[in-house]
């Protein structure tokens, strides 16, 4: 007799894995290579930005107070006593009606507190000295870039675990990084079983199909932020199986394995972990796809046993090996995030699971609309192309109405949930 597997729930499935307490490790990496990476430390500002007064214009530094009578009818003249460019600076301290002629981005000279812009003032040249006269009057601080202005040494501007993207690299530069502390990506194994697999570039023959899931996997791992190491694929015999999984656990941080976790004659997964005497957190969860998802830990490394029906494996991953990466990569918010939205398309079908729907979510008029994104089923390659999000429809529900508010989880986003269980 087939023994009777218990399901247990998505979330104290989650929480058995988060239990083993993932954790990761910084390494620091050239600012060049880090865009797309994961910050392993608050980022602070290491100075002020700016860390001197400029100005912000091509004009005139001034000092405001000087400038009060000035009108239409009542030009007043300066007489400009240097000329700076951006880079450079002046020892020259601003007198009474004196002004320095600035460009964009240069350090306001002592004394100045605005600018003027240049097509405000005329300029004449007067027994070697240069002049320059306003009709309009200007404010103390008009047109001044302050120093700090932009951010405060020792302030916290982004938190650790955030993905680095263009404006985090320039964040990086402007504060000197130019090695970066991020999280060292986690090492990912990777292995499909199953007999009846051929390599992408066999031709099909009766009975065998090609491995998709691997590819699958290994491109939701990267998108997870992980590095891939993959061992290839190993056919349905307990002993090749045992050994590979065996020799490939201290090459890696977590091994998945797809496919032979049911209760088939060839499903060899669950065996193999109770000859290696791994600690088996659950083999059945209340979900659809997914529900044969089995895993265990070994040594402190967690064990991803997916389902070998492409829908399944998916889901799988995306529920419970992402948030151990993402953990590994120090986010904070390592689930996917859940939003709400509405369903475009009836869902007559039951069921007593949690199903996972693969879907397309979009906007329609600043409303989250989610559609099914192909068919349902676990076997199913198809409709994960077209998926950006999976639709969770509660168990123990008849089937869903267009129009109906539907819990979504994106799976492109970057901010995550804490947890959404
Ligand atoms: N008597 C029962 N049978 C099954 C049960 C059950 O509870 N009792 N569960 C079903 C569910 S649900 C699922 S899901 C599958 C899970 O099967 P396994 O995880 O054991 O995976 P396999 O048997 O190895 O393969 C299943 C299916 O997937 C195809 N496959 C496998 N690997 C790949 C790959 N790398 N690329 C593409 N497709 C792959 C494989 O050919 C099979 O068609 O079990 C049900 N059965
Ligand atoms: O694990 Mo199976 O996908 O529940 O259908
Ligand atoms: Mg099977």
């Amino acid at each position: 007799m087939v023994e009777m597997r218990r399901p247990i729930t998505i979330g104290e499935a989650v929480k058995r894995i988060m239990d083993c307490k993932p954790t990761g490790k910084t390494e620091f990496i050239s600012i060049n290579e880090s865009f797309g990476r994961f910050l392993s430390v608050d980022l602070a500002a290491t100075s002020d930005v700016p860390h001197f007064t400029r100005a912000p214009y091509d004009g005139f530094a001034v000092r405001s107070v000087d400038t009060q009578e000035a009108g239409l009818d009542h030009p007043v003249e300066f007489e400009v006593i240097d000329h700076i460019g951006a880079g450079q600076t002046t020892s020259k301290v601003l007198g009474e009606k004196q002004a320095v002629r600035i460009m964009t981005g240069a350090m306001m000279p002592e004394g100045s507190d605005a600018v003027m812009m240049l097509e405000l003032a005329k300029t004449a040249e007067r027994d070697g000295k240069n002049y320059m006269t306003i009709k309009r009057k200007i404010k103390k601080g008009e047109n001044v870039s302050f120093q700090g202005e932009d951010a405060k040494e020792g302030e916290v501007l982004v938190k650790k675990g955030t993905l680095i993207n263009p404006g985090i690299q320039a964040m990086l530069a402007t504060f000197g990084y130019a090695s970066v502390p991020v999280a060292k990506k986690p090492v990912v194994g990777l292995y499909a079983t199953g007999t009846e697999l051929l390599g992408v570039d066999e031709p099909l023959v009766p009975g065998k199909i090609r491995n998709s899931n691997s590819y699958m996997i290994a491109a939701q791992i990267e998108r997870a932020g992980g590095e891939v190491e993959y061992f290839g694929s190993l056919p349905d015999d307990f002993d090749t199986c045992f050994e590979a999984v065996k020799n490939s656990l201290d090459k890696v941080d977590m091994l998945v394995t797809t496919g032979g976790v049911s209760v088939g004659d060839y499903d060899y997964l669950p065996a193999i972990y109770e000859k290696l005497g791994a600690e088996v957190l659950f083999n059945k969860v209340a979900m659809r796809p997914g529900s044969v998802t089995t895993v265990a830990v070994h040594n402190g490394k967690l064990l991803f046993g997916l389902s070998g029906n492409p829908s399944a494996c998916y889901v799988g991953f995306e529920l419970f090996t992402r948030p151990v990466i993402r953990t590994m990569l120090c986010s904070e918010n390592p689930h996917l995030r859940k939003e709400l939205a509405v369903l475009d398309t009836n869902f007559p079908k039951a069921n007593p699971f949690t199903r996972f729907v693969r879907s397309t979510v979009f906007f329609r008029e600043g409303r989250l609309i989610a559609t099914p994104s192909g068919l349902d089923k676990s076997n199913i390659v198809m409709s994960l192309a077209g998926a950006n999000s999976l639709m969770i429809l509660p168990g123990g529900t008849r089937g869903f109405e267009a129009g109906m508010e539907v819990d979504v989880l994106l799976l492109e986003d970057q901010e995550g949930s804490e947890w959404p269980w």
